[in-house]
């Protein structure tokens, strides 16, 4: 079986940051680069960190008129990331023009509703409704513009797996039992987000914060 822990990191600096890719290498199924080291280091980083061999998710999470996310696409072409992330809020024409711009071996995947936000922010956001509703309704958007997949919380998966079979399903907001949820309102286990349909799990501080992050990674694959 395939890892599908994505560790994410989200580190400024880049040689800490291709040092803790490599030290978990074996442990982990891909890295995603975000947008704190993308601002920081862009192509070239991205280049640095891919020299490892592993899988790469771009998490540009573009949110634009469909043109501007589409220049933004071919640009990144170059780095044939395996995964790219748009926001699905953008609508069905960012979407779709993100999808035929994107590289043919680049999954384009559409985050949903972010895990650092529940309800009380949704209603702040203008939005009624629960956020399992919202989850559903963006990712029957993302299908219908022909994307690849969607991002949603642990909480949701189950039931975007029931309405889309074949989507690749990312679930970030992973916290192995009893680690601290930061910023994170929406969290489960890695082994619950697995269970319940997720394709990959991306998992950035309980890794990339442990005391020894090679056996977080590898107590986290354990559990899966
Ligand atoms: O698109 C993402 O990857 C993403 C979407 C989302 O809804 N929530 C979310 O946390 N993420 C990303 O997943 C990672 C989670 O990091 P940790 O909370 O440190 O595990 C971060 O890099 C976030 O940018």
């Amino acid at each position: 079986m395939t890892n599908p822990v994505y560790l994410a990191l989200d580190i400024a600096q880049l040689d800490p940051a291709v040092e803790l890719a490599r030290s978990v290498k074996s442990h982990v199924g891909g890295i995603k680069l975000g947008l704190e080291f993308f601002c920081a280091h862009g192509h070239h980083g991205v280049h640095e960190v891919g020299k490892l061999g592993l899988p790469l998710f771009l998490d540009l999470k573009l949110h634009d008129i469909p043109n501007t996310v589409a220049g933004a696409m071919y640009a990144i072409h170059a780095l044939q990331p395996a995964i790219v992330t748009v926001h699905a809020a953008g609508g069905r024409a960012m979407l779709e023009d993100a999808k035929a711009a994107a590289g043919k071996d680049t999954r384009v995947v559409a985050v949903t509703l972010l895990t650092s936000l529940d309800e009380r922010d949704l209603v702040r956001t203008g939005v009624s409704g629960s956020a399992h509703d919202q989850v559903l309704r963006l990712a029957e958007l993302a299908q219908l513009a022909g994307l690849d997949g969607v991002v949603c919380s642990g909480h949701e998966v189950a039931a975007v797996r029931s309405q889309w079979k074949d989507g690749f399903l990312v679930v970030p907001g992973v916290r192995p039992d009893n680690g601290a949820a930061g910023d994170q309102k929406r969290t489960v286990s890695p082994r619950e987000a697995r269970d319940a349909g997720a394709d990959v799990l991306v998992v950035g501080r309980p890794i990339s914060r442990a005391e020894d992050p090679l056996a977080a990674a590898r107590a986290i694959e354990e559990t899966l």
